[in-house]
Formats: structure tokens, sequence, C-alpha cells
């Protein structure tokens, strides 16, 4: 298996150095240069298998024999015995035909301790193979910051730097990434937004020179097996309900992209999905992109579902590099131009998305209704993020006969903001984070400034 650069101008990479890696040297993200196809029947043949097997066998043609298949699969079924439910992300129904994921019973909270269990392993694995060190920048809204320290802090050879925004994270995100004291670990506040934190850990790769050699590694969903460890639960989940003999439609509360493009890859590695519904807080280019064809910046706002304050959205260009028929350099002039001015895409890219993904944007008043609504419906009290994809998946499914399946991204104990607005006391932590509120805190507040910022990780990596 190779890796190729949605910019069409870097070189060709095994699935180790993907891996350890970042952004491509040409600016664009890594992607498969062919997508491995699950059959029918071996869709089928997963069916009652437990979440490790299905893993093993949905991502072991991405590692193409770089890994022994026995080693895979002890570092996958270690990944997910770390969560504390059986099922890794059971489901759950809502009513006739509606089911929520849950992605929150991993140590963090949320889903991205899915896609970071395994990272970490994998990246001690071949960390430790190669007798090298590296460093890991990450940005983050909230959510994979503490996911990614979670996930890597036991690995003695990586330093871990995570930039969040500023007072623009809940208070148990921040105390989940700043109560973590270990020597490898450091948090940087950014006097910014998250927008601002991602573009300096992208100008870090592209410029590694304040790293004197040592390698830089991403965390963020720019890292291809971020990606290829979430497409596992659609097709987990789309099993469990009947896949491949039954079409299933998800919804996804989106931001960053890396989630719901998971599924889109999982639709084409062949699983049956009718319909992906995009579901966006008040920061709704995605939406907008895909509604009106309006691929413009609007500024950050700061909203109820924090962790979805993103305005450019790292792996759309991911969607974008398959819907322009795999063209590099299409791609790469159409992400400069949005970089600079409002822009558009071309009619027939826009047209293949339409196809499959539908869109809905949900501001903070509809978030507080929705979780009210949720609750006198289902008893279930929604964090914020999923609150935004229980109401899309409402308005814009395509029809009730298929079931469609929202993702329930976060717990909500990690928002009361939210959830006391909404009127609830409250949702109580669990146990294993019961004295969260009392931990001794550690992080630094940084300007919005890359120098700055690498000048920091240049002098506190070990
Ligand atoms: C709780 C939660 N929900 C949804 C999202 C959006 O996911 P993605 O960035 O993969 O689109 C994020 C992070 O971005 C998140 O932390
Ligand atoms: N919501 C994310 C933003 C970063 O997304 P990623 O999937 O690219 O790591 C967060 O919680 O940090």
């Amino acid at each position: 298996m190779r890796y190729i650069s949605t910019r069409g101008a870097a070189p060709a990479l095994s699935f180790e150095d993907v891996v350890l890696t970042g952004m491509a040297a040409d600016g664009g993200l890594y992607v498969p240069e062919t997508i491995p196809q699950l059959s029918a029947d071996e869709l089928a043949d997963m069916a009652g298998l437990s979440y490790a097997e299905i893993a093993f066998r949905v991502m072991k043609p991405f590692v193409g024999g770089e890994i022994e298949d026995a080693t895979f699969r002890e570092i996958v079924t270690d990944a997910y015995a770390t969560f504390s439910h059986d099922a890794v992300v059971p489901l759950k129904q809502l009513d006739a035909n509606h089911f929520l994921l849950e992605q929150f019973h991993g140590p963090t909270l949320a889903f991205k301790d899915v896609a970071l269990q395994l990272l970490g392993r994998l990246l001690d694995h071949f960390l430790k193979k190669r007798g090298e060190r590296a460093v890991i920048m990450g940005a983050t809204s909230g959510d994979t910051g503490s996911a990614a320290i979670e996930g890597c802090r036991h690995c003695d050879n990586l330093d871990i730097f995570i930039l969040h925004p500023h007072k623009r994270v809940s208070e148990v995100q921040r105390r989940q990434m700043t109560s973590v004291l270990a020597d490898n670990v450091f948090n940087i506040a950014i006097e910014g937004n998250f927008d601002d934190a991602q573009a300096m850990v992208k100008a870090s790769f592209a410029d590694q020179a304040f790293l004197n050699g040592t390698r830089l590694v991403a965390v963020n969903s720019i890292n291809w097996a971020r990606i290829m460890a979430q497409i596992v639960y659609y097709v987990a989940s789309a099993v469990a309900l009947g896949a491949p003999g039954r079409e299933v439609s998800f919804c996804v509360p989106s931001a960053n992209f890396g989630n719901v493009f998971a599924g889109y890859m999982a639709y084409r590695m062949g699983l049956p999905v009718k319909q992906f519904i995009i579901a966006t807080n008040a920061n709704d280019i995605l939406h907008r992109t895909l509604a009106a064809n309006d691929f413009s910046k609007h500024e950050l706002a700061a909203t109820l579902a924090p962790s979805m304050d993103i305005v450019v959205s790292s792996n759309f260009e991911r969607l974008l590099f398959d819907a322009y028929d795999r063209d590099g350099k299409a791609v790469a002039a159409l992400l400069e131009r949005f970089q600079q001015e409002p822009t558009a895409l071309a009619e027939a890219p826009l047209a293949r998305l339409r196809e499959k993904f539908a869109s809905y944007s949900v501001d903070d008043d509809t978030i507080l209704e929705v979780i009210r609504e949720a609750h006198h419906r289902t008893g279930e009290i929604l964090d914020p993020h999923t609150a935004t994809g229980y109401r899309a998946a409402q308005r814009v499914r395509s029809d009730s006969a298929t079931p469609m399946i929202t993702l329930a991204t976060a717990h909500p104990a990690k928002f009361a903001e939210a959830v006391v607005k909404a009127g609830f006391p409250g949702v109580p932590l669990p146990p294993h984070m019961d004295d969260l509120l009392e931990r001794e805190e550690r992080y630094t507040v940084l300007p919005a400034d890359l120098a700055a910022v690498q000048r920091f990780v240049a002098e506190q990596r070990r």
C-alpha cells in the first residue's frame, strides 16, 4: 500500500512513513493510492465479531503487511481494551429507525479516543523499531488534545505539544489536558482560535528547521492513521444493522471533516451507505459549500459546541481530491484561491458531492432546544455537538426507511455550559474523572505567533 498527496507533488510514502509524518511536503494530505475493497461476503462475515476483530480486518489492507498480523492484532486489541463498553462504540436505538452511535466510552469521552488509542500504539511500535525519538505537535479545539495525550503519553520516545485556543475550550476539556503532569506533555494555550493553532501546526510541518532534524509527527486527522481507525466504526455499525444486505445512512457532527471523511472511505471500500449528512454548528462553511457553493471563510464564531468551532476544515481537502477526480493540481489551485478570497467549487465535483452528501447548520439556540427535545423524546441528554447531528438528521435525511445512524461524538459531561443552559443540573463525570476539577494544572499561554510557539517547542523538548 502506498500513500499519495492530495496536491499531487509530494513523494508517495509507505504506511510506516505516513504514520510517522504529518502533512505532505507539497502542503497536501496523504490518502491511499488505491482504495481497498471489502466484498459483500467479507462484510457479511463480520456480523457478530468483536470490535477489535472487525478493526483488524478493516485496517489490515491499509497497513499493507508492514506490521506482522499477530503484532497488529495485539496492538488493535490492546487499544480497544481501554474502552469502558464491550462494544467500544455501542449503538442505541432512539426511535423506529434512528440510532445513536455512542463514541464516548473511551478514556477521554469523545470519538477521538477511537483513533488516538491506536495511533499512540502505532507510533510507539514504529519509533521503538527504528530507535528514534519524535516530537508531536497537535492543534485542538478541545477533544483531540486530551485523547492524543492519553494515547501517546506512555511512549517514552515522544514529546507531546498540544495547542488549544485559550479560554475557548470547556473547563473539563482544558483540565483533561492540563492536569496530565507527565514530563513529556506540554500544553500551550494560544491567544487565538483553533484555526490559528491549526495553521501554526501546519506551518511547522512545512518548515521543520526549528527542530534541528528531530522528526515531527501529527496527531490531528491530517495523519492518515486517524482516518483509517475511524473507518472501522462505520463498518461495524452498518454491519450490526444488516449491511451488506441493507443500506444505512450516517449523520455526522462535522468541522475538521476527519470523521465524516472516514465514513466516506468506508463507502468507497464497498459499505452500502445511502446518505451522509454533514451537521455543523454556526461555523457553517461545510454547509454553505454543499448547499450554496459558497466556499468562503467567515469569521470564526464561539459556539456552545466549541469542538466544532473551526473554519478551515482540514480533511475537506481529501474529499475534494476525490471529487476532482484525484487531480492534485486542481485541488492545490482551489485551496490556494480559498486562502486568498471567497471561491466556489467547479460544477462537476460539486454535483458529485451532492449525490451522497447533504448538510445542515444548527445555531446555539437550536442546540439548546434540541437537547431539551431529545431528552423529552428519548430520555438521553445529548452533548451539544451530537445535538447538531440529531437536528440535521431530522431535517435532511433522504428517507425514513433507511436506518439513520447519528454519531454521538462526545459525552455531555464535557460540556456543562450547554447542558446547564438547556435547563439540566449537569451530567456527572465518570468515576475515573470525578476529582478532575481539583487536579493541579500546568500550561503555558503564548501569543498566536509561530516563532514564539516554535521557540517554546524547541526549548522544552527533551
Ligand atoms: C465532539 C466533537 N464532535 C464533532 C467534531 C467534528 O469532527 P471532525 O473534526 O472530524 O469533523 C469534533 C472535532 O472536530 C468534536 O470534538
Ligand atoms: N474537534 C477537534 C479539532 C481537531 O480535529 P482533528 O480531528 O483534526 O484532530 C478537537 O477536538 O481538537
